[in-house]
């Protein structure tokens, strides 16, 4: 037996069609929603990245507001781009893509963005809405990872979810969401202090491997019919992108969400909804 695939990839296009025709109907109202980036230095996986969001918009009908700055660029001038992005009536949402170049306070500048316009659901006022409860943008990966379980029927409520990872993108957020009460899991946060990760990882009905480790999670951590999500991204030395659960690891599981192919289209796919349900609940314009 090998994994069936949760294909991250057809979901995000079928998401993307159901998004055309809600941009459509909100074009209709005279409202066009637009999605700034800022992009800070020249890592050519981050450059690849913001391109597709870029494309994923033009595909969708959203307007895209692309700003770039160079590695050297100081907070100043970052906070200064934030600032034009929060004025700038024509972008409706943005993202400050990370990681940020080591001189730059990654929380500092997350902490400028108009939560109004937070689209990546990483401003704190967004982090402590989900934390309390309350609607707002969720965090692209996190939300991701639900919506593809759904659209599979793969059952969430009472599943034991374990988390490897706490990065503020994927891992930290996951188990906010898996455990509301509207996903109804079981979440154990796994990290790099766990003591004995394959023992917990054994246990796991769901394993979100979100470290970037490469091949971290073995065939033999593997309990025979779990799910897996491969949320981790790293470059092997040959420059390829590898996941974080190593090939042989989907033999005994029921279904794989891969790496590419999994995890990160949905991503993507969920930066353009939350956008479109941030135009779709914003007070009307006169
Ligand atoms: N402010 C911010 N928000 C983010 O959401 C954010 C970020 N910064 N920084 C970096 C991480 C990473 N991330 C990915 C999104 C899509 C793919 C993706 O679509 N990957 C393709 C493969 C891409 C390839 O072939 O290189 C796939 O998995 O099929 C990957 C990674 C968003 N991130």
């Amino acid at each position: 037996m090998t994994a069936q695939i949760l294909d991250g990839k057809a979901t995000a296009a079928a998401i993307k069609d159901e998004l055309k025709v809600r941009v459509a109907k909100l074009a209709e109202q005279g409202v066009v929603p637009g999605l700034g980036t800022i992009l800070v230095g020249d890592d050519p996986g981050s450059h690849a990245y913001v391109a597709g969001k870029h494309r994923d918009c033009a595909a969708v009908g959203i307007a895209s507001i692309q700003v770039e700055l160079p590695a050297t660029a100081t907070q100043d001038e970052i906070a200064a781009e934030i600032k034009k992005l929060n004025e700038d009536p024509a972008c409706t949402g943005f993202i400050v893509q990370l990681p940020l170049p080591k001189h730059v306070d990654t929380n500092t500048m997350l902490g400028l963005i108009d939560p109004d316009k937070d689209a990546d659901g990483l401003h704190p006022v967004s982090l402590g809405k989900l934390v309390l409860g309350q609607d707002g943008p969720l965090p692209c990966t996190p939300k991701g990872c639900v919506e593809l379980l759904r659209r599979y029927d793969v059952p969430i409520a009472g599943a034991h979810v374990v988390v490897v990872g706490r990065g503020v993108t994927a891992g930290r957020p996951m188990g906010l969401l898996f455990t509301r009460r509207s996903e109804n899991a079981t979440v154990t946060q796994c990290h790099t202090g766990t003591t004995d990760l394959a023992a917990v990882v054994r246990t796991a009905d769901i394993v979100i491997a979100a470290a970037g480790s490469a091949g971290l999670i073995t065939a033999d951590m593997v309990k025979p019919g779990a799910v897996l999500l491969d949320v981790g991204t790293s470059r092997s030395a040959e420059g390829k992108i590898v996941g974080d659960i190593a090939p042989e690891a989907r033999e005994a599981a029921a279904w794989i969400a891969p790496m590419p192919g999994g995890i990160g289209p949905m991503t993507r796919a969920m930066l353009l909804t939350n956008v479109v349900e941030a135009a779709e609940t914003a007070p009307k314009r006169a």
